[in-house]
């Protein structure tokens, strides 16, 4: 008998297709977790899960005895109690590097969109109001020569030290727990205290996973440590900050603008400031959303569940005290 799978948005048509040959699978979208008794009838089922941005919590996994794996189609997995499912000698697996460059590229993209306003020119040229030369009140600001500060120097804060450092002859500096020899090499960059990184940055760049410790971790003091032409790029996961104080400092003048791709509440409700101020320019979470990415990642996360179903270590494993448990 084939083993049931229970697949939830995000995997892609090609990998589900296959999947389906190989596993009972059943796909759900964007379903009401608590409510759905399918939902919740199959999770009782399942000895695979496959999705993106599933919360997989205590009260989830009490409704799914038989759970041996948890493949996120996500590199970040604040979505997953980890402690809780290592408990339980449940594999729980992301998908790291493939990603990398990609989310770079987004993350540069709203750099440069913001400093050059592009969004906001962009609507008036197709609004119909470019009726004459554009003067100073629609100038950006270089990005070229200027101090990029990067909060979470991991993989895909040195994706983006490398294309500011070689594309855009900046200076970096960072910011993470510990020191990152290979960064300061490769990127003569330049490790700073948080508050002296906040200070100095021309552009701001926030990069880290969501945890307790990051969670919040820009707010009104950080803002206000901020140079008020300070650009704020966030392309972490929206509760790193505190939304309410980045409204306020936009607001206030205290810094000139930000990038965001990600949101404290996903999708964003219809009566956001933000949707109505120039100064933010924003993305729908799409940080790795490209054809070939979105495919990778799927890829990725297939070949995990497979292996964690057949007893084999998964290539990219979370919770690797698991499989050391069992073997
Ligand atoms: N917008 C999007 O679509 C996407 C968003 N992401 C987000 O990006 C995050 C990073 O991904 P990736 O680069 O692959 O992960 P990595 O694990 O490679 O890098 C994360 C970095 O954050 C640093 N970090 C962790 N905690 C702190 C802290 N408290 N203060 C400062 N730095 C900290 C870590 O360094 P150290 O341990 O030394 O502190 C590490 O270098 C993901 O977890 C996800 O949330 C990822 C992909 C797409
Ligand atoms: O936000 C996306 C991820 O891969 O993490």
């Amino acid at each position: 008998m084939k083993k049931k799978v229970l697949a939830y948005n995000r995997v892609e048509k090609p990998v589900l297709d296959q999947l389906e040959k190989e596993f009972d699978v059943r796909f759900f979208k964007n379903i009401d977790v608590d409510k759905d008794p399918e939902f919740l009838e199959w999770l009782g089922e399942a000895e695979g899960i496959i999705g993106l941005a599933l919360p997989v919590t205590k009260q989830l996994l009490d409704r799914a005895p038989n759970l041996k794996i948890v493949s996120n189609v996500s590199v970040g997995y604040d979505n997953l109690d980890i402690s809780e499912l290592t408990e339980r000698n449940i594999i729980a697996t992301n998908t790291p590097d493939i990603l990398t460059d990609t989310v770079a590229d987004t993350v540069f993209g709203l750099i440069i969109s913001a400093a050059r306003r592009i969004p906001e020119l962009d609507n008036k040229v197709k609004s119909g109001n470019w009726t004459e030369p554009l003067g100073p009140e629609h100038y950006g600001i270089d990005v070229h020569h200027k101090t990029l500060g990067i909060i979470g120097m991991g993989k895909i804060g040195a994706a983006i030290a490398q294309r500011a450092r070689f594309g855009f002859d900046m200076d970096i500096i960072y910011h993470s727990r510990r020191r990152k020899p290979e960064a300061e090499e490769r990127f003569d960059a330049v490790y700073r205290d948080f508050d002296q990184l906040l200070g100095e940055s021309d552009f701001v760049c926030l990069i880290t996973p969501l945890t307790p410790e990051t969670e919040g971790m820009i707010g009104k003091r950080e803002f206000g440590l901020m140079k008020n032409t300070a650009i704020f790029i966030n392309g972490s996961r929206g509760k790193t900050i505190i939304e309410s104080d980045l409204i306020e400092a936009l607001k206030k003048g205290e810094i000139a603008g930000c990038g965001l791709d990600v949101f404290e509440k996903e999708p964003m409700d219809l009566d956001n400031p933000l949707l109505g101020m120039k100064n933010a320019v924003t993305t729908p979470h799409i940080g790795s959303s490209t054809w070939e990415t979105e495919l990778a990642m799927s890829d990725l996360a297939a070949k995990n569940l497979r292996a964690g179903l057949a007893g084999e270590k998964p290539p990219t494993m979370i919770n690797a005290e698991v499989w050391e448990d069992k073997g």
